[in-house]
């Protein structure tokens, strides 16, 4: 009999190419993302060389994280921004690489984008360059993030050196809340584990609480993996993935989605199979989270308060915590919910989807944005965009007071005009709350669409598991 694998095992087996006794290997990758801002010396690496990209057909490229997210259409303005985008097509040209320039509707951040064309499908190994290419894993794909060296060797070769991580397993059981989403689910994984507690594993998210969310949602969940530490995080394919998948452009269709949906079920962890560590939750005692410090893993119940660094016994997460409270301009013992706002960020690679505008903008009803806070909505991607505008949200939006932008990384990291001013706090639906990156001194609180919505209208963070639409 053979031995039980673990999903990740299964799709790396299916990928190696060669193994070196130091256990180094060598491994085939099938999709190769490509953004603006770590694949300008990957090309010029190949031009210095006078190679070609071996698998132009298997390689995509999407401009993001430097494109204006207001009007376009007459250029971008920031000179750097703009050979920064110029140069990414003038490479995807001269190499023959398919391309979304910012006035394709097909654009939009590049983890976005990959699902939603179905070019990212189960079994698949995907690289990026770019750290939250663990979004694909919702998928079953192996996937995460490379250097900019790794993109010219897997541009040039379709394949990357590697060495197997450890497999890790984080179960959540139990049904979600009202009220409490994906988003919440990953912040509480990753403030039981801490940034480190995933380093070294690729980490596969299973159980009834992450079977029962939609592709969105698992996306949501992949997308952070890295903020626990993680490279990659997985979630076993099933029939949600597979009907997300059916109809889009890049995806097989009739007889080779059949064929290809009977091998995406065998990717699965086996009964048995072993996992290095198992980290266990449960989804019904979830309450909506809000980030209080600079790191993802400063999470707390919005119905809580700042925490008090004192009771940390440790001396240098005491003293980092401290630093921390001081950056975000709190006090301990401040209630949640009586944290103001500043700004309001809807968007990005991990809550820029249908869904979570869809989830945005039931906190609405006939409510305005609170007189003094600056919100925008940044969908993830023209295709989002135009799905949105189909609904209605966009005017829904509009009314209450939401600038209605185009699709990009936006405020996300603030390689745009999308920046917060120094000392402005904002309720931010994206991953990353360090020190100054939505904006030099900007103080970065991460929640779900839906408590972002009730935070820019009420002003301040809102249990919305209590919220009354206006
Ligand atoms: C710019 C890019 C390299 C970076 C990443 O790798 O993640 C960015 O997308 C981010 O979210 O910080
Ligand atoms: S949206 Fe944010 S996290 Fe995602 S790729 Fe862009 S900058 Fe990185």
């Amino acid at each position: 009999m053979t031995k039980p694998r673990t999903l990740y095992d299964k799709i790396w087996d299916d990928h190696v190419v060669d193994t070196q006794e130091d256990g180094t290997c060598l491994l085939y990758i099938d999709r190769h993302l490509v953004h603006e801002v770590t694949s300008p010396q990957a090309f010029e690496g190949l031009r210095m060389t006078g190679r070609k990209v071996r698998r132009p057909e298997k390689t995509l490229a999407v401009v993001d994280h430097n494109v204006p997210t207001t009007d376009r259409s007459q250029g971008i303005d920031d000179p750097e921004s703009a050979l920064q985008v110029q140069t990414l097509a003038d490479n995807a040209a001269e190499f023959g690489i398919e391309y979304y320039s910012e006035l394709d509707h097909r654009q939009g951040v590049v983890h976005i984008v990959g699902p939603e064309q179905g070019f990212t499908l189960p079994g698949m190994t995907i690289v990026c360059g770019d750290s939250h290419t663990s979004t694909h894993g919702a998928f079953g794909a192996l996937a995460h993030g490379i250097g900019t060296s790794e993109v010219e060797h897997v541009l040039a070769t379709q394949t990357l050196i590697q060495k197997k991580a450890k497999n890790m397993l984080v179960q959540v059981d139990g049904k979600l809340p009202e009220g409490v989403t994906a988003k919440d689910i990953i912040l509480a994984i990753i403030g039981e584990i801490g940034t480190a507690g995933g380093t070294g594993y690729v980490m596969e998210y299973a159980g009834e609480a992450i079977r029962s969310l939609s592709m969105e949602g698992r996306m949501t969940i992949c997308n952070m993996s890295i903020e626990g530490g993680a490279r990659a995080g997985l979630i076993a394919p099933d029939e949600t993935t597979f009907a997300y998948i059916q109809g889009r452009q890049k995806a097989p269709k009739g007889e080779a989605l059949e064929r290809a949906i009977s091998y995406w079920k065998t990717l699965h962890t086996d009964e048995g199979a072993h996992f290095d560590k198992v980290v266990k939750l449960d989804a019904a005692n979830l309450p909506p989270i809000v980030t209080w410090g600079s790191s993802p893993e400063d999470v707390i119940s919005v119905t809580g308060v700042v925490p008090n660094p004192d009771d940390i016994a440790d001396e240098n997460t005491r003293k980092s915590k401290w630093r921390a409270l001081e950056y975000m301009g709190l006090t301990p013992g401040t209630k949640m919910t009586d944290i103001p706002v500043d700004v309001v960020f809807i968007g990005s690679c991990t809550n820029g989807r249908i869904e979570d505008l869809r989830a945005a903008a039931a906190m609405i009803g006939n409510g305005k944005v609170k007189d003094g806070v600056k919100a925008m909505v940044v969908p993830g991607s023209g295709l989002v965009k135009e799905q949105a505008e189909a609904e209605g949200l966009d005017k829904v939006f509009k009314a209450a007071g939401f600038e209605w932008r185009e699709p990009g990384c936006s405020m996300c990291l603030a390689m745009n005009a999308d920046k917060l001013q120094p000392g402005e706090r904002c309720a931010s639906t994206s991953n990353r709350n360090f020190e100054g990156r939505q904006g030099f001194k900007g103080r970065t609180h991460l929640v779900s669409p839906a408590m972002a919505a009730a935070a820019a209208i009420a002003g301040h963070f809102v249990d919305i598991r209590e919220w009354q639409k206006p």
